[in-house]
């Protein structure tokens, strides 16, 4: 879709054709898991589909193997950025597994295949009074990708990344056994796992811990005017032993900014109960600049799944560039209940000229950091992309075998710097700023999400992550012929 459509126009199409279509498609998936678990079909399918994807890798084992494999999943229905080019080109293995298995309440796990969604997950343990600690908040974040990627919440200064609350995975390996992994089972393969992109195995079932859930989250609002304000209110807040289940922070300037420190609640007070998932609200990162403007601290009740998918209505701020007028008060009482658009079907109806713009004038990147260092690094994106809102959410990173290693191997707490926006700079340009932006990432020990666009070359990316771990991995599993090796996948040049 080109032309004027595919610009300034495009939230006509977005509002005649994508809305609708994410609509029913939200239908279909949910009539479809709804029957499944009303049939109970779901555990005793498990088996057979991981016998279907064994039968596939043995078809490609027979072969001549000269090409590798990855899942058949299309690019366009991925959370990531971009498209893998590697998908036209590879052997795709079909992974039809979209269940939750089991709950498993004595144990507190959840037991879940890879294509299973967060807001599958969501909608079914909270219903039943749990929770998984770590809730990347973007409905259609699968398990499976975030397992081979990262996943990261409000909740990771306690947990850590989504990783870190996984307890065992289930994989079909280069040739087509099935091997389960854990802590005590494995252990080399259940750290190489995270971040490794589908290229030691195929995942077909993730064991993860559960938490009781509440029925509220008491969010507190703290508006901070300076950066040296904000710096220190956010990293003391983070650093809280007891208090703070979530702490995130939004920033308006290089100067001003929110943050907010959350625990679940049982009651709300009278009065104070704000449910900001409701689809007349005002979009939630506007909501919190009001606390900033009126430079007024508060204190308000969320329905819990509202709280964790408070950002997905408003694709964070992303909307804004898309329908511009999605905020109204008007649009929002008429059409907010057809609002977001599906991320998959944005890319796959995005034409040339709205990727050569996303191309040239936008720029999406979360970076990892030590929290030591946000001030520094704040002071590099303002200077590199000055874009606004910025998402801070810290996280813990525990000194674990396999790609990220905290500074000096102690357990050090970080905080994800996201900017996904226009950039506000006069220089900006998409390989250099972003290659300046990798260089500081990686001269204070940080890492980049490899869900964006990355610019490093392979010693650079090799230098960020550590990975020998995984090369012993993938020799001892064979998969130099099974899989391409994980900056193949991952790196700006694979991508489309
Ligand atoms: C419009 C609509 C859309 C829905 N969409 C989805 C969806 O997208 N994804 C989805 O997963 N569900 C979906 N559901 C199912 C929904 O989660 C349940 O129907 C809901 O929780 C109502 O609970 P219940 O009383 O029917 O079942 P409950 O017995 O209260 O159980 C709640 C849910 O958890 C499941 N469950 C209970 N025990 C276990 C166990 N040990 N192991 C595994 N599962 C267990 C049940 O099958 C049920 O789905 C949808 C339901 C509706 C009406
Ligand atoms: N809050 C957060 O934490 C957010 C995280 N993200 C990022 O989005 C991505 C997740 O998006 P999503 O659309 O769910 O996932 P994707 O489909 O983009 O998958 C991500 C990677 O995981 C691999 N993968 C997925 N499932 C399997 C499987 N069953 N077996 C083997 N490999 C598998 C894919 O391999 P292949 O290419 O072969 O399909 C791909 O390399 C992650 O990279 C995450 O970091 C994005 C936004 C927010
Ligand atoms: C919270 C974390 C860690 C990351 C959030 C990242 C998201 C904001 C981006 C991930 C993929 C991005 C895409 C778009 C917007 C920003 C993300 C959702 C688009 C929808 C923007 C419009 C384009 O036409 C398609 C993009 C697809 C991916």
């Amino acid at each position: 879709m080109d032309g004027k459509f595919g610009g300034e126009l495009r939230w006509v199409i977005v509002i005649f054709f994508l809305l609708p279509a994410s609509f029913f498609y939200d239908i279909y998936y949910y009539t479809r898991s709804w029957l499944i678990f009303k049939l109970s079909s779901a555990p005793q399918q498990h088996d057979k589909k991981v016998k279907a994807v064994q039968k596939q890798v043995r078809e490609w084992c027979k072969g001549d193997q000269n090409v590798h494999m990855c899942t058949a999943r299309p690019g366009w229905q991925t959370i990531s950025f971009r498209e893998g080019a590697y998908k036209k080109t590879f052997h795709k293995v079909a992974i039809n597994m979209v269940d939750i298995l089991e709950i498993d309440t004595d144990k507190k796990t959840v037991r879940c295949e890879p294509m299973v969604t967060m807001g599958q997950l969501t909608h079914t343990l909270v219903e039943l009074g749990w929770t998984i600690p770590v809730l990347p908040e973007m409905d259609d974040l699968t398990v499976g990708g975030l397992v081979m990627g990262t996943g990261i919440e409000s909740s990771s200064h306690k947990i850590g990344l989504f990783q870190h609350m996984c307890v065992s995975f289930e994989l079909v390996v280069a040739d087509g056994s099935v091997v389960t992994c854990s802590k005590t089972e494995n252990p080399d393969l259940f750290y190489s796992v995270p971040w490794s992109y589908g290229t030691l195995g195929f995942l077909t079932a993730v064991e993860i811990d559960i938490v009781p859930a509440k029925r509220f989250v008491r969010v507190e609002y703290k508006p901070c005017h300076s950066l040296d304000n904000l710096v220190q209110t956010f990293t003391e807040e983070t650093n809280k032993i007891d208090g703070n289940q979530f702490v995130e922070g939004l920033m308006y300037s290089l100067n001003s900014g929110v943050v907010m420190t959350c625990n679940m609640a049982t009651s709300a007070e009278p009065g104070k109960l704000n449910p900001i998932g409701k689809w007349y609200k005002p979009w939630f990162f506007k909501h919190v600049q009001t606390f900033l403007e009126k430079d007024l601290q508060g204190v308000e009740y969320i329905p819990l799944r509202d709280y964790y998918h408070r950002h997905t209505r408003s694709i964070f701020w992303e909307i804004q560039d898309i329908i511009p007028f999605g905020n109204n008060v008007i649009f929002r009482y008429l059409l907010g209940w057809l609002v977001p658009p599906k991320v998959s079907l944005l890319k796959l109806t995005q034409g040339q000229t709205v990727k050569e713009l996303y191309e040239k004038n936008h720029f999406i990147q979360d970076m990892l950091v030590p929290l030591s260092t946000m001030r520094d690094a704040l002071e590099v994106f303002e200077k590199e992309v000055k874009i606004y809102p910025i998402w801070l959410c810290p996280f813990k990173l525990p000194p674990n075998p396999g790609m990220l290693h905290p500074p000096n191997d102690a357990e050090t707490l970080f905080v994800d710097i996201g900017t996904y926006g226009v950039p506000k700079v006069n220089n900006f340009e998409p390989v250099a700023t972003t290659r300046r932006i990798e260089e500081f990432v990686r001269k204070v020990k940080g890492f980049q999400m490899m869900y964006a666009d990355s610019y490093m070359t392979r010693e650079e990316y090799r230098q960020m992550f550590d990975h020998t771990l995984y090369d012993q991995v993938r020799k001892s599993l064979n998969c130099e012929k099974a899989f391409p090796e994980v900056y193949d996948k991952v790196s700006r040049k694979a991508r489309i």
